[in-house]
């Protein structure tokens, strides 16, 4: 039985105050983390005040970071200072990353391997632009993110992984993948876990579906049986639409 996982990805939104605020409202609000965790992926100047606010069952997660523990990379964060924070989270890979700041497959692995060596959840991403669904590729192109993305983690490391399937045609667009399109690629990113890892990893591993999901339709997708759980953009950014996603 895997818990359900929603989490909320602010992008580069909201200023100090609003953040802050937002929590305040939202953190005892939240369900139990017995039944589904929460999490909110704020901008990172933002992560150390909110964790401080973060409640019983509420996290906080982080965008981005680096896969070097420290030295000469100017502007960047190393994982062990997200640790530190008491961030819990960290989406690796997202799209948005990957077409503008140069993120690969194989950055994304050195993150991934990153996170586990100093106690921070992945959540790595993977989906296909519009015209590679046109063409047919989908299964492919998620195939080959998902097979190198998780190369070289050891099976307890994959069951705690977190997948973010994103269809990069669904992001910020109001067009969402039908809950059957998503159920179906989800199912496929499954069966290349259980090729790669095995099944017992398949099993575990949560694989979220992301792409302007919103409170009305989150629960369709959720009731799909290899949808664990939600990535949502725009509609994490206000309380009660936020606290409507919880509601599936
Ligand atoms: O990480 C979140 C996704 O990019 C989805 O964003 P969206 O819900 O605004 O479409």
């Amino acid at each position: 039985m895997r818990k359900p996982i929603i989490a909320g990805n602010w992008k580069m939104n909201k200023n100090y105050d609003e953040a802050i605020e937002f929590v305040k409202a939202v953190a005892n609000k939240v369900p139990s983390s017995d039944k589904v965790e929460t999490a909110i992926c704020a901008p990172a100047l933002y992560l150390r005040s909110l964790v401080e606010h973060q409640g019983e069952n509420l996290r906080i997660g982080a965008q981005n970071m680096h896969f070097e523990a420290n030295g000469a990379f100017t502007g960047e964060i190393a994982p062990g200072m997200l640790k530190d924070l008491g961030v819990t989270y960290v989406i690796l890979g997202h799209s948005e990353r990957r077409e503008m700041f140069n993120e690969t497959d194989e950055t994304v692995n050195k993150k991934t391997h990153a996170a586990f060596a100093n106690g921070l959840i992945p959540i790595v991403c993977c989906g296909e632009s519009l015209e590679e669904r046109e063409n047919g590729t989908t299964n492919q192109v998620v195939d080959a993110q998902i097979k190198r993305a998780l190369a070289g983690l050891s099976l307890e490391q994959v069951k705690e992984t977190v997948i973010a399937y994103e269809p990069i045609w669904a992001i910020g667009t109001g067009l969402t993948a039908t809950n059957e399109q998503a159920n179906e690629t989800i199912g496929y990113i499954r069966s290349v876990v259980a090729r790669e890892h095995g099944q017992e990893a398949a099993d575990a591993i949560r694989i979220q579906y992301g792409g302007s999901v919103k409170p009305s339709t989150v629960a369709g997708l959720m009731a799909q049986p290899e949808i664990d759980g939600a990535l949502v953009g725009g509609a994490s950014l206000d309380v009660e639409s936020f606290l409507g996603l919880l509601e599936f």
